[in-house]
């Protein structure tokens, strides 16, 4: 196929989040140095490394708390950078945080609704329906308090409450923690379909690498703050790097 055909074929990339020279520091301890990460309409991008590599610590200054010191962070062609957290998640991105912060004392829908609340009353039958044929279980225990559920049923409930507010980007930060592998299996394949049937885009902090490689289209390498490593999910896997640091021995 020649060049030409290639572009004329290839679907066109619509930049989503474009991340460059971040930095971000917790007082005199720096934990982003220089991160420049793409995110394109419609892509599963992940981002994996060890523990304090500094992966939440993007996804948090994505949200803006904490605030980055240098770099840019733009966002469907705005400048997000400095804006505050609360005005960042009125432009259609949610955050599945690490922990998952679900309401423990409110029931699964009551958790449900927080997260609609951003959204037309109009729409919240739909998605509230939508959520429980993605998550069944979640319907299941409708009116169940959140801080009984299990810790799959929670992450479960983090993702149902993000998508209420109806995201065109997606940020989960560790869904796999501590989770069963089956339970692990089920909530990437909700993710899966949710990007193949809905286009939705999704940035993923993993520790998880083997999940997150295969799931995602593309995938970056974090070590101390830095970049070290991009590619598609399959050339990560394949990389030697890669498996001996974050694949062998490790639980997947
Ligand atoms: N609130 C904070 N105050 C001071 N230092 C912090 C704070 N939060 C994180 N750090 C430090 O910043 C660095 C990056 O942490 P971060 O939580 O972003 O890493 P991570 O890659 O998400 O790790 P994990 O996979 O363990 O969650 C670490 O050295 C951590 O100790």
């Amino acid at each position: 196929m020649s060049a030409l055909e290639q572009t004329e074929t290839a679907a066109p990339v619509v930049p989503m989040l474009t991340i460059r020279g971040l930095e971000t520091f917790y007082g005199k301890i720096q934990a982003l140095r220089g991160v420049d990460l793409d995110v394109n309409q419609g892509e599963i991008v992940t981002i994996i490394g060890a523990n304090g590599a500094g992966k939440s610590t993007l996804m948090m200054t994505i949200c803006g708390n904490p605030r980055a010191r240098e770099g840019s962070i733009v966002y469907r062609g705005e400048d997000i950078t400095q804006l505050p957290t609360h005005t960042i998640m009125t432009k259609d991105i949610a955050q599945s945080p690490e922990g998952r912060r679900i309401f423990g004392r409110m029931t699964v829908t009551e958790n449900l609704q927080m997260g609609a609340t951003l959204q037309d009353e109009k729409h919240y039958d739909d998605d509230l329906k939508r959520v429980f044929t993605l998550f069944p279980r979640l319907k299941e225990r409708a009116g169940q308090r959140g801080g009984t559920l299990s810790g799959g049923e929670q992450q479960m409930l983090a993702i149902g409450r993000a998508l209420m507010g109806r995201p065109k980007l997606l940020l989960l930060d560790e869904p796999s923690l501590g989770l069963a592998p089956l339970i692990v299996k089920q909530i990437f394949e909700v993710i899966r379909e949710l990007n193949r049937n809905e286009g939705l885009t999704v940035f993923l902090v993993e520790q998880n690498a083997f999940h997150a490689l295969r799931l995602a289209h593309r995938g970056y390498v974090m070590v101390n703050g830095r970049i070290t490593m991009t590619g598609t999910g399959r050339e990560l896997l394949a990389r030697p790097e890669v498996r001996q640091a974050y694949l062998e021995g490790g639980a997947h």
